[in-house]
């Protein structure tokens, strides 16, 4: 395995390359002063009450949590270009307390772009809100694997937004992992080995674990295989990620089976990598939005038979390049 080198402070943003957006570069903040809030937004900008707002990071890259904005209020232009921006910079965003309705959680999703509709309907998911009930013994919960969302899709979701109904007495955390952070730490070596490399996504292997054949041969045709590039450009911040995931991927492109399946373990590893992670545990009521262009997330299985219900939309994202 390569040597990590963990950098001490943040990565600053680097400079988009030309033809990316530029007023999505991400300012510079680095004036958090502890847990607590210190960004406010220009007076007068908005109806929420932004005495409270702010954004208080939980680890070097990745993850923070924002105080203050209640969700299930419209959003003015202002604070969706203010929560984008944390987004960009901490990946995934958390939001305590929202107890946000279905309509809610869509209607604040869709600040971000369309819904996608779920291709694999399970008892109790609407067309495009999921519902993971761990209760329920017959519905698939996808926990103990490191994913991308839907890599699988020509157009992965940009975006997803996780809401907890009922929470396990103890455990139930999710964890996410910083795929920028992660390819900036590989080795040179290795990085010029990928960089212009694409891999194979496949749904099938990683819904095999949870769904049998009938359920999936008809969705063979509507998810061929897609290939991807193997690190990709975030379309907002120009940033490189790593862009290959233990659920999805299966094979990089024109490797050897042998060679693809080696080089695809070390970079999958990345996402185990502590220093590129953050670990959330719920409260029911409390929300995550995560870029998962920028992220893989691993849903941590360690509550026995105790009832765990979450719900999520997506949001329809682009192709990467
Ligand atoms: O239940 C969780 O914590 C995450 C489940 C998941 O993988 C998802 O919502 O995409
Ligand atoms: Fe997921």
């Amino acid at each position: 395995m390569t040597a990590l080198h963990i950098p001490a402070t943040t990565t600053p943003a680097q400079a988009p390359p030309p033809g990316a957006l530029r007023e999505a570069v991400i300012p510079g903040h680095g004036f958090y002063e502890g847990r607590r809030i210190l960004r406010r937004l220009p007076e007068g900008r908005s109806e929420q009450p932004y005495e409270q707002f702010g954004i208080a990071p939980l680890g070097a890259t990745i993850g923070a949590e924002v105080t203050g904005v209640d969700l299930s209020r419209p959003l003015t232009a202002a604070l969706r270009e203010e929560l984008n921006r944390a987004l960009l910079e901490w990946k995934v965003l958390f939001f305590r307390q929202q107890h946000l309705t279905s309509q809610a959680q869509r209607d604040f999703a869709r600040n971000w772009g369309e819904l996608e509709t779920n291709p694999l309907l399970d008892r109790g998911d609407s067309e495009d809100v999921v519902r993971f009930d761990k209760s329920a013994a017959t519905t698939p919960t996808f926990e103990n694997i490191w994913h991308t969302d839907v890599t699988f899709r020509e157009r992965p979701a940009m975006g997803a937004v996780l809401q907890l109904r009922e929470v396990p007495p103890h455990g139930g955390d999710t964890m996410w992992a910083d795929m920028a952070a992660a390819y900036d730490n590989l080795s040179r070596e290795v990085r010029e080995r990928i960089d212009r490399a694409t891999a194979v996504h496949d749904f099938i292997p990683g819904f095999r674990r949870f769904y049998g054949p009938e359920r999936l041969a008809p969705l063979q045709q509507q998810f061929p295989p897609v290939e991807h590039p193997v690190v990709r450009t975030h379309p907002e911040t120009g940033r490189r990620m790593l862009f290959v995931n233990s659920s999805f991927t299966t094979r990089i492109t024109g490797m050897e089976r042998a060679e693809s399946d080696e080089l695809l373990r070390l970079l999958c590893q990345q996402a185990h990598v502590p220093e590129f992670q953050v670990r959330f545990h719920w409260r029911a009521g409390d929300v995550a939005f995560w870029d998962n262009r920028a992220t893989q997330h691993y849903a941590v299985a360690d509550y026995g038979d105790a009832r765990r219900v979450a719900e999520r939309v997506a949001i329809a994202g682009d192709r990467p390049y």
